[in-house]
Order: C-alpha cells, then structure tokens, then sequence
C-alpha cells in the first residue's frame, strides 16, 4: 500500500507528492507552510489542501458549548481517510487527547514559546490594568488562573483567529486579553506582547506552542518520512501535558492546566492546575518531577501529576 514512487539517498520511500490538509487561518497556513517547508528542505514535494472546519464557523458561542477541541480536526481527519490529503498540521493544543480509531499523531515538532501573553495598546502587565477593567478570553483555562491573579478584573468572552482577537482589542472592546505567546510570534506579531506571563503565574494549556503531526496509522511510509522532523525532547515534555489531560478526562470545557519543562539535572517537571469555574472558584494546583526516557514514562509523569491534582481536591 505504499505510495512510493522511487527511493530517497537514503533508501526511503519517496512520495511523489505529500499533501497537507490545513484549516485556512493565517496561524494554521503558517503552521502548515512550516511543515512543507521542512519536508521540501528534505527534497520531497508538498501541496497544501486548505478546509474550512466546523470550529471556524463557530464564532459566537465558547468552544466549550459546542462540543470542543475536536470541531478544528475532525474535517482534517476525513480528508486523510479519504485520501484527499495525506497529513494533518495541528496546533496541539487543540487535539483531543485520544485520536479516532486508525489515526496517529506522528510526530511533534520543537516547541515555540509556550507562554501565554498579555496584549493591551494601553496597559503593559496585568497589574497595570485599573480595578474593574475588562479582559477579553474564553478560556476556562485563563479564566480561572486570571480569577486568581486579579479577582477584581470583568472577563469578557473572546472568539475568532488571532487577526479577529487583535481586532475587537484595537477596537476598544478590551483593555486586554490574553493570547499564547506562540501563536503571534510564528505571525510576526510578536511586538503585541506586553508581558510574556511566567508559567508561575499563568500555566499553560497541555501542548501549547506544539504542533503535531497526525496521519492515518496504516500510513509506515508517511510515518518514516515524518520522523526526521520529530523533537525527542519536546515530545516527552508534552506526551507528560497530555497524559493530565487525558487523566482528568480533559476537554475544553475544564480549566485545566498541564506544563512540562526539562530541568539541569535531565530530570523533566511537570506542573499541573485544575479550576472549578462554575464552583467557589477553587482552584489545585500539583507538581511531579522524575527521570524520563521513553513515551511510557512520560505518560506515567502526567498521571502523578494528575493524582496529586485529584487528592488535593480536583474531580
Ligand atoms: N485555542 C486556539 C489556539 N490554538 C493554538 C493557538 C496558538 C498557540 C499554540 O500553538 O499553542 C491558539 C491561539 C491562542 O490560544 O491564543
């Protein structure tokens, strides 16, 4: 079933033409354009197949109503079962933690900043902002982490791409809003961020700043292709992410937080923040650190963490 058409110096199987199935935001074409630009600087040949997905049509309700990370990936994943296109660029962050039957995330690239930021034309940090003042997210995630920074502030639903979000901001609908730090860097937008926030302050969402690549799983020759362009260290880090969210049975609709970062000593640490947004604002927070050298040990680190989260009071 292999698609080859030849072999590469290097004995591979070569494609005669791999084609990216993409959502058409500028972030998701960036992303996209990213990956065929590292598979072209391998010598193979890509297209992209841009897609509208029910996610980008639902621009007026939090993504949390209407059923979650999966509306960005679904249209993607029929596109590859039905051969339309052959490999899925995603930002990690929105994929569902398990993937539908016959599909694989095949590799994760380098992480960019995984930080989440601070925009605002008028205020530069958070604590500039006057008592009251409105911040545009609808994340539950930076809800409530946001709740427990600054109690005082109005936070105010924020949908759409990124150009959108800047948008309603410029026009006044804000005083700020938060945005990941990843995203406007890869757009060129990087000098919109005030404050880079601390994952101290405000922890990230599982996968932020990451993107995965997802192929059906009886594609061997795609998946070889693929594995050059995987960052070992960056996929441990966030198999960990995933793993709490996958525990706590993570969608969108939980403010949950999940950050892994490798430390001096070769150990990696994950920090993990679980919100109860409809509650007494309670908010948990856990840390694991360990030694680990493979997928399963990573996915061991997450579930500590995610138990700890649940002793300390999180369900
Ligand atoms: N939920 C939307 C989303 N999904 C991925 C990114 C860009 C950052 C990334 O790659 O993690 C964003 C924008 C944002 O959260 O501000």
């Amino acid at each position: 079933m292999l698609a080859s058409c030849g072999s590469s110096s290097h004995g591979n199987p070569a494609l005669s033409n791999i084609v990216i199935a993409t959502r058409e935001s500028r972030l998701a074409l960036w992303q996209a354009e990213h990956v065929q630009r590292l598979l072209q600087e391998r010598g193979h040949s890509v297209s992209l197949l841009g897609m509208t997905t029910l996610g980008d049509q639902i621009l007026d309700r939090t993504l949390s109503k209407v059923g979650g990370k999966g509306l960005f990936v679904k249209e993607l994943e029929t596109a590859l079962d039905d051969g339309r296109a052959d490999i899925a660029v995603h930002s990690l962050k929105d994929v569902p933690m398990e993937l539908p039957e016959g599909f694989v995330l095949a590799c994760v690239l380098e992480r960019e900043d995984p930080r989440d930021a601070f925009v605002s034309p008028k205020y530069a940090t958070l604590d500039d902002l006057p008592q009251g003042a409105v911040v545009g997210t609808s994340s539950l995630r930076r809800m409530v982490l946001l709740r427990a920074l600054r109690p005082d502030l109005r936070i105010e639903p924020l949908r759409g791409n990124l150009d959108t979000r800047l948008r309603k901001l410029d026009d006044g609908q804000y005083d700020g809003i938060i945005l990941a730090a990843a995203g406007l860097k890869r757009l060129g937008l990087e000098s919109r961020i005030r404050t880079a926030f601390e994952p101290e302050t405000m922890l990230p969402a599982a996968g932020q700043g990451a993107l995965g690549i997802e192929v059906r799983a009886n594609r061997a020759d795609l998946i070889e292709i693929l594995a050059p362009l995987m960052h070992r260290p960056d996929a441990l880090a966030v198999t960990s992410e995933r793993a709490v969210s996958r525990a706590m049975g993570g969608s969108c609709s939980m403010p949950l937080a999940a950050h892994a970062r490798w430390q001096v000593d070769g150990t990696l640490r994950i920090e993990a923040a679980w919100g109860d947004i409809d509650g007494a604002g309670v908010l948990v927070r856990a840390e694991a650190q360990g030694a680990v050298g493979d997928a399963a040990q990573a996915e061991a680190l997450g579930d500590e963490a995610a138990s700890l989260l649940r002793a300390a009071g999180a369900n």
